[in-house]
């Protein structure tokens, strides 16, 4: 029997040579390398990356360059073809649903980022507590005077986060080391929303209180968080914004498509919220001018999930649903299967 096909997107495989080794001996390896949109839809229309059966994305820096995995290319991809393994958590850049509806199961890599994606949000809470930003840049501006000002002021506007309540949207796995980190680390007391709750014993875990409805929760928090995928809604808008406890804080490791820029650059203007820590943007890799200026923000470069165990898990757990899936019929980190009638070989 000859070998399926697998589609590999963008470079090589740096970090898991031994599992690579693997998918040779079971795949012909198809490579496209960093084609441009154009490319890459003419080679698909044209069949010459033959009839694939698994398509796979070793890293979040390639792989990419055809952007937005929308219904132009799925419509273009073959029969053949029932699984797709990328690296990273989010999928705001590929329809899950599309593909569902061709067979096409999707899988992420979340799972290897957690601990990162964790810890930069618990460094994004503690400095909307404590804006470290502020004190940061004031000593990098080498003038006395704005060190002077720093030590001065900072410690009557600023607070331990002990105790304080911290209202988690998405308590997934993300969502939830966050919580466990924060619950342990600053005894916060961790409220959620999301659309399913958690079961009890779950909950337990970081003494989490569920809240059905958001703006309940937004009402109660003292730094909100955003930790949930992107579906094509701004969670946060202005009216959610003004639902937020005044003075309070957000923070935003998710997506920046979430959020309502304008909304969040006017409640901190106003003083109704203290502090906002972003990890992503609106129009990455734009940042807004306008938030950038404002010393209660924090803003950082998408790089929540950058860590090099997140780079090498990212990889393997890829290859690793891609072998699972034809040895056993069962993808590891599938995300779109509550679209996908029959998921089968
Ligand atoms: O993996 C991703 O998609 C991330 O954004 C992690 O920060």
């Amino acid at each position: 029997m000859p070998k399926p096909v697998l589609l590999h997107l963008g470079d090589d495989v740096q970090w898991n040579r031994d599992l690579y080794n693997k998918l040779q001996e079971r795949f012909n390896i198809m490579r496209s390398y960093s084609m441009n949109r154009e490319d890459f839809k003419n080679a698909l229309s044209h069949n010459r990356f033959g009839d694939f059966a698994a398509i796979y994305r070793p890293f979040w820096n390639t792989g990419g360059e055809m952007g937005a995995w929308d219904e132009e290319f799925i419509s273009l991809l073959p029969r053949s073809c029932k699984i797709y393994a990328s690296a990273g958590a989010g999928f705001d850049w590929v329809d899950t649903q599309r593909l569902a509806r061709r067979g096409i199961i999707y899988c992420n890599s979340a799972p290897a980022c957690t601990e990162s994606v964790a810890d930069t949000a618990i460094w994004l809470i503690l400095n909307a507590f404590r804006n470290f930003t502020w004190s940061s840049s004031a000593a990098r501006s080498l003038d006395p005077g704005k060190f002077r000002e720093a030590h001065q002021d900072i410690a009557a506007t600023t607070h331990n986060p002990n105790g304080f309540s911290l209202g988690i949207i998405g308590l997934g796995k993300i969502g939830y080391r966050i919580a466990q980190k924060a619950h342990v680390a600053f005894e916060m007391k961790i409220i959620y929303n999301d659309v399913n709750r958690l079961p009890e014993s779950v909950e337990k875990g970081v003494s989490a209180q569920y809240y059905e409805n958001l703006d309940d929760m937004l009402a109660d928090s003292d730094c909100v968080l955003l930790a949930t995928p992107f579906v094509g809604e701004k969670v946060m808008n202005a009216e959610r914004f003004a639902k937020m406890k005044r003075g309070s804080r957000f923070v935003n490791i998710a997506r920046g498509k979430l959020v309502d820029e304008v909304s969040l650059l006017a409640a901190l203007k106003s003083g109704h919220l203290a502090f906002a820590g972003l990890d992503v943007h609106y129009d990455e890799p734009n940042v807004n001018p306008d938030l950038a200026r404002l010393p209660q923000v924090e803003l950082l470069s998408h790089t929540a999930g950058a860590s090099l165990e997140s780079h090498m898990g990212f990889e393997k757990i890829g290859l690793q649903n891609i072998l699972s899936f034809f040895d056993t019929g069962k993808a590891i980190t599938p995300v779109n299967l509550q679209w996908l009638s029959q998921p089968k070989l």
